[in-house]
């Protein structure tokens, strides 16, 4: 007999190239293999639905739900605010229930425009038992802002389960970008001596790049991976310019996929998570782009054959999926235990 199963939530219907939806379907995969269930979300246009049919629809959602059971609300859904906290509402009305908000994103502090929407998302996660955000200054943040659930956990570091490329990446003097023109504006003003190689969707191409900036093609999964360990040299994260501030609360999507391929990184000396950069030798940290080529120009084969060996030890955890593991067992403690009055 089943006495408490864990319902995790998922996304779909987003397009294929959306991280959100990539890195929702990885946790929600991670939590079945020990032993969750889930709940899909279809993604779609909510704000036009009206409260009896989003009741029938949450009803739908939560058939296998019963009482003393736990649930994983992976957020944000990309529904506004009022459907993630419409649903709650409607399970806490209705179970007898243990509630977990896996924070992926905080969308009033990725969109300078959206602040004012923070009393409405703060007041959702007050709803939850535990919380598991990115950072310990995402925490900072989202207390200065009146969040007051007591269980916390940080996630640290996205995984990459993806079967990973065998290749042994080679030094180049080059630098990889996973992530579009439009939203990197650091692309457009790329005025190095140094080829950057920037994986983007179709559709977000630059018109005219400069001649260092090599559009590559969308690839999926292990494409991915192979291409940027052919590549060689750096994974480079580096700040949108509008709201630039996001890198150093949140756990970056493509640092993770970048240390999965194999590849030593670049970062911003205001990443959330650079001490596991620093701590582990997986790269260098960055005041400025200036350093890019100034590092590039210096560094000698040994130096980077020896960050190689590093990040291939390292992405072990990531490709097995033991930062979700451990936060998502962890959670399972802090709700059972009484060790957290934090
Ligand atoms: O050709 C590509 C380019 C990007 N990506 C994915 O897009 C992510 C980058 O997205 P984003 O810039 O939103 O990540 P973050 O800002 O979290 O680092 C990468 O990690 C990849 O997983 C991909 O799958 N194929």
């Amino acid at each position: 007999m089943v006495i408490m199963t864990i319902h995790i939530t998922n996304l779909y219907g987003q397009s294929p190239y959306s991280v959100a939806l990539m890195s929702q379907n990885l946790v929600s995969d991670i939590g079945k293999m020990l032993g969750m269930k889930e709940i899909g979300i279809y993604y779609y246009d909510s704000s036009k639905e009206n409260p009896a049919s989003l009741r029938t629809r949450f009803d739908g959602m939560n058939a296998a739900v019963a009482h003393g059971d736990t649930i994983v609300l992976q957020t944000p859904t990309w529904h506004p605010t009022e459907f993630e906290r419409a649903y709650l509402q409607q399970l806490r009305a209705g179970y007898d229930i243990n509630l977990v908000l896996f924070v992926h994103d905080v969308p009033p502090l990725m969109f300078s425009g959206n602040f004012y929407r923070m009393p409405q998302v703060i007041e959702t996660y007050n709803m939850a038992d535990v919380i598991i955000v990115p950072s310990e200054a995402m925490l900072r943040v989202l207390r200065e802002n009146g969040l007051t659930v007591k269980k916390v956990l940080l996630q640290h570091m996205w995984d990459h389960t993806t079967p990973l490329s065998w290749q042994t990446p080679q030094f180049e003097k080059l630098v990889n970008f996973s992530g579009s023109p439009e939203r990197f504006q650091f692309i457009k003003e790329w005025k190095y001596d140094l080829p950057l190689h920037v994986f983007a969707a179709p559709n977000a191409k630059l018109e005219a790049p400069a001649s260092t900036v090599i559009q590559e093609e969308w690839k999926f999964k292990t494409e991915l991976l192979d291409k940027l360990a052919s590549n060689g040299g750096f994974g480079l994260v580096w700040n949108q310019t509008e709201d630039s501030e996001y890198y150093s609360l949140n756990a970056s999507y493509k640092l993770s996929t970048y240390l999965a391929a194999g590849l030593p990184v670049l970062v911003p000396a205001t990443l959330s998570n650079k001490e596991i950069i620093e701590n582990n030798h997986l790269g260098f940290v960055i005041h400025s782009l200036e350093e890019v080529p100034e590092i590039l120009n210096k560094i000698s084969q040994e130096k980077y054959d020896g960050l190689v060996r590093n990040v291939k030890r390292f992405r072990v955890l990531l490709n097995e999926g033991y930062f979700t593991k451990k936060v998502l067992i962890d959670m399972v403690h802090l709700l059972f235990q009484n060790e957290s009055d934090q």
